[in-house]
């Protein structure tokens, strides 16, 4: 295949920080390129010189053979450079079909001109999503499918995905790998960004591992194994996770015939202390909206709670507080983090509370520093920015920010989403902890391998009901997924084309 891509020499510093220190990476017509590296590592950096966002300090690019140096994200998309970027952010006041469309030569018409054509795409790629949605009525998951079609609809030559897929579920992975193979049977190449190394390896061709601040690693997707990729990226094999179970029967959660409005049509549901209660299923099978409703962010329209065996009602986010009900959200607008305070500052709860001591301060101070060097986040102090750190760094000090506040129920809505697999063994440690201590969670994840293996009981929803509830003990990822979407899915083609008129 034609060499499409190559990238020299590449060096860049971030606040006066080495991060990239000679990058030297090529990309053939039809490949799909998996990136991989540890947290911080310099991914989006990356992706970011080569979609016009940053400038390299030093290094040289040629695209289809020819010098190539944006300096802005519109030069890149003029040279057929597209990128899905990690924290992406849609106008929720458009259509799916303006979405769509909005950064090709379509972009400005009317809903009206475009929903024939986005609807064919939509169609080809498999989804069910409408061209006639708003997208203030969809979850972020649905947001990347749509950041991904956009792809087809744009003629880049090089796409970037990067961390599209974090909250993917199995039917969503599909819905992506065949767009990717759509992208590639055109002749374009994608580089692809992701934690979740199964994926990775199955999608990609061939894999390049990034560390210290350079390609240290090629690898041949066939030939390796997830582990192999892992031990590549952080210098020793992923352990064998092993979860103590610390349940003890006695109920601190108990709901009963609860309904949302045209989500949740009457669960009943038990979570125990120091039990971790796994909520799965397909997008829109009512998980969100019963967690949602457990604190406080959804009206419940039906239905009794007992919180430690007392009656109680939520009908706010406070309400669910007072009941010492946490949640973790997978909306980075919800989680709290504030990206211009320092991660001190983030992370000093209760620490800098009006008239704390100075003994409490220091050692809250030292609970920081402890928790940012258990879970490796990349600063160089803990003075810096929140919104300087990268993606999945961010993701940790925002979820060691709500494990370190004392709750009896911990809700998390994707937890591991853009967590190298060193963190999630970490987060999982942690997670152990808390149940030890008697605190209890319930964990919402479309990473089924995480709650095999983070869980002890796992509840499938379909169309707002409970259709199981199993115990892990054994559990594969594979057989959860058969409960979860049991129906086969329908064969698709490549190769569909977007008319207009
Ligand atoms: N906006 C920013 N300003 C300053 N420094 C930044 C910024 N974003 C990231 N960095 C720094 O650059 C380094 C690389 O971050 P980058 O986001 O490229 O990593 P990554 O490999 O994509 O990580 P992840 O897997 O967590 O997404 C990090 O150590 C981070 O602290």
């Amino acid at each position: 295949m034609a060499e499409l891509l190559e990238i020299r020499d590449i060096a860049k510093s971030r606040e006066h920080v080495p991060v990239l220190r000679g990058v030297n990476l090529s990309l053939a017509e039809g490949e799909v390129l998996g990136l991989v590296g540890a947290n911080g590592v310099g991914k989006s950096t990356l992706m970011a010189i080569l979609a016009g966002d940053l400038r390299p300090d030093t290094g040289q690019m040629r695209l289809s053979g020819e010098p190539y140096a944006p300096h802005d994200n519109d030069e890149a998309r003029r040279h057929g450079v597209g990128i899905i970027r990690q924290q992406f952010r849609l106008d929720p006041g458009q259509t799916v079909a303006q979405a769509i469309f909005r950064e090709s030569f379509h972009a400005g018409r009317p809903h009206e001109e475009l929903r024939r054509p986005a609807a064919q795409l939509l169609r080809d790629v498999g989804t069910e999503i409408s061209a006639d949605t708003l997208l203030g009525d969809l979850r972020r998951a649905e947001h990347a499918i749509i950041e991904s079609v956009r792809m087809l609809a744009e003629d880049a030559q090089v796409v970037i995905m990067d961390e599209v897929g974090s909250t993917f579920n199995v039917r969503e992975i599909d819905d992506l790998h065949f767009i990717t193979s759509r992208l590639t049977s055109q002749g374009r190449a994608v580089i692809y960004i992701s934690h979740r190394l199964t994926e990775v390896k199955a999608v990609s061709d061939r894999v390049v591992v990034l560390r210290e601040g350079r390609v240290s690693a090629e690898l041949d997707p066939y030939r390796v194994s997830t582990d192999d990729i892992a031990e590549a990226m952080i210098d020793r094999r992923p352990g064998e996770l092993v979860r103590v179970s610390h349940v003890v029967d006695e109920p601190v959660l108990e709901v009963s015939g609860l309904r949302v409005a045209d989500a949740v049509h009457g669960v009943d549901l038990k979570v125990r202390r120091g039990e971790v209660v796994g909520l799965v299923g397909a997008r829109r099978g009512g998980m969100y909206e019963l967690v949602g409703a457990l604190v406080g962010q959804f009206p419940m329209t039906a239905g009794t709670v007992l919180v430690q065996g007392e009656p109680r009602v939520i009908n706010s986010p406070a309400d669910a507080t007072a009941l010492r009900i946490g949640y973790f959200s997978d909306d980075d607008d919800e989680l709290g983090l504030s990206n211009s305070e320092s991660i001190a500052r983030n992370l000093m709860i209760g620490g800098w509370d009006e008239g704390v001591d100075f003994e409490t301060e220091v050692a809250a101070l030292r609970d920081v520093i402890e928790t940012i060097q258990r879970l490796n986040v990349r600063a160089v102090s803990i003075q810096r920015g929140v919104g300087d750190l990268s993606g999945g760094d961010r993701q940790k000090i925002a979820l060691t920010r709500w494990m370190t506040e004392d709750r009896d129920v911990l809700i998390l809505n994707e937890p591991t989403r853009g967590l190298d697999i060193g963190a999630r063994e970490d987060v999982l440690q942690i997670l152990g902890e808390h149940t030890e201590a008697g605190r209890s969670a319930i964990i919402v994840s479309s990473d089924l391998e995480d709650i095999v293996a983070w869980c002890d009981r796992v509840v499938v929803m379909r169309d707002g009901v409970i259709v199981d509830d199993l115990s892990t003990q054994g559990l594969s990822a594979d057989a959860l997924d058969s409960r979860v979407h049991p129906l086969p899915q329908g064969t698709r083609t490549a190769g569909g084309s977007t008319a207009f008129g």
